[in-house]
């Protein structure tokens, strides 16, 4: 008698695990990173793409002061009692200082962003005025005004954030707007931590740098940018240590001789279950794991340590380490630090039909359209680089799901 789940299905390991346990076994070997030894205090452009350590509250309110969100007159709304009302017209107020109060009776020519003076509460723009241009300054001029409610372009103290409320919580990845709200605030530098130092490796006897002669059976080191570039973009500090061959011994002196101050020693291929596979050779006697994920790509990969460093062994195939990047890598360190951000996952709707495996999570790669549809590039091979090139997405079907028809909804997340 055969049961339906007595075998994996072909390609699938029966212990395969799942995304989501792999994510959570590389947050847990990185948990170390989040540490008081590795916090450093940096200016405020320094800290782009880097997390926050701890949490704080505005030191000051924004705005610091009640302000007029218009160029026009500052009045007091009590003053208007008809349709329109004839002001004197009063001195300017000045940009920068505190304004004299505003006599009753009076319209004082205010600009965008000046403080309101006492006794006014609310501004009228200088399009609603007759004449509808600024008088010279103390030549008597009157104005006509319309009848405006109290507050009317007026932006009240503290009404973006008060001085005490919480600004941003520890862990916040800080990106251009988070820097720009510590620069409203006052706060020249933040405590952040370091960024994470990469030493990467790539291998195979077959790799050569791009530039180098291309001789038969040999291809170029796709991986070693690819992964530089997505690391460095995430905000990591990468290492290239370069391309090992399939020498275990080799591999296994290039990571003693620089993998000694990293943070986490990442290599691309050697993991599968080819006769050299060079990765797991050189990480024989460490307490090193190698395994399936149940995805696609990115099914095979290493975790542990490498003479007490974190280790992850991506596959070789140039869109596996990526997607192990991606899955992996990216959002563990999010879950450990909180930089780099996760990718945006938005709702997409496909543009053409998908098969995926039954017992694994499929990433696709695709372009996502301003339409909302997102159109599939390439298949499911993981050798295809150029079709990776043409995508702004990675498409995902989750294990379970076996097959998708065109405008079925799908998660995606921007590239
Ligand atoms: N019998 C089995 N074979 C394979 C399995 C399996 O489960 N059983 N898994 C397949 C899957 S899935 C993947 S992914 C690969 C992973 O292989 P490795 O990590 O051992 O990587 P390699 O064999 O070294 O290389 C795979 C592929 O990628 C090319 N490659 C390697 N490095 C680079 C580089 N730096 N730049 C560009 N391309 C690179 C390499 O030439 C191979 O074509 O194993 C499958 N096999
Ligand atoms: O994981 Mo492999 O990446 O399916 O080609």
């Amino acid at each position: 008698m055969t049961s339906p789940h007595r075998h994996a299905p072909a390609g699938t390991p029966r212990q395969a695990r799942s995304v989501a346990r792999h994510v959570a076994a590389v947050a847990d070997l990185l948990a170390p990173l989040r540490s008081e030894s590795r916090t450093e205090t940096v200016p405020l452009p320094g800290a782009l793409g880097k997390s926050l350590v701890h949490g704080f509250l505005a030191p000051v309110s924004l705005p610091p002061f009640a302000n007029s969100q218009m160029d026009g007159y500052a009045v007091n709304s009590a003053d208007m009692h008809d349709d329109v009302t004839e002001f004197a017209v009063a001195a300017p107020v000045p940009a920068g200082m505190r304004p004299p109060s505003l006599a009753r009776g009076t319209a004082a020519p205010i600009m965008t962003g000046a403080m309101l003076p006492d006794g006014a509460d609310a501004v009228v723009p200088i399009e609603r005025a007759v004449p509808d241009s600024f008088p010279a300054p103390g030549t008597g001029a009157r104005v006509t005004l319309p009848a405006t409610a109290a507050g009317t372009y007026v932006r009240p103290v503290g009404s973006d954030i008060a001085a005490g409320e919480r600004a941003l919580a520890g862990g916040t990845c800080l990106g251009p707007a988070q820097l720009g709200l510590l620069a409203a605030l006052g706060i020249p530098e933040v405590e952040v931590y370091r960024a994470v130092r990469i030493l990467l490796v790539t291998t195979g006897d077959e790799v050569v740098e791009p530039g180098k002669d291309l001789t038969a059976g040999k291809i170029y080191d796709a991986n070693g940018t690819l992964l530089e570039a997505a690391m460095a973009q995430a905000g990591l500090e990468v290492r290239r240590a370069g391309i090992s061959t399939d020498d275990p011994a080799e591999l296994q002196k290039l990571l003693r001789s620089q993998g000694a101050d990293a943070d986490v020693i990442v290599t691309t291929g050697g993991v599968s279950k080819g006769a050299y596979e060079v990765v797991r050779q050189a990480m024989e006697g460490q307490p090193v794991e190698f395994l399936h994920v149940a995805m696609q790509p990115g099914g095979p990969q290493g975790i542990g340590m490498f003479d007490g460093v974190p280790f992850l062994g991506f596959p070789g195939n140039p869109v596996s380490c990526l997607v192990s990047f991606e899955m992996f890598l990216r959002p563990a360190l999010a879950a450990v630090l909180g930089a780099p951000a996760l990718r945006l996952p938005v709702r997409a709707r496909l543009s053409q039909p998908l098969t995926s495996p039954e017992h694994k999570h499929q990433v696709r790669r695709g372009n996502l359209q301003p339409d909302g549809t997102v159109r599939l590039e390439g298949g499911e091979s993981s050798h295809l680089v150029r079709a990776l090139a043409g995508s702004n997405a990675l498409v995902h079907v989750p294990a379970g799901v076996t097959e998708l028809a065109a405008g079925d909804e799908v998660e995606v997340w921007m590239l």
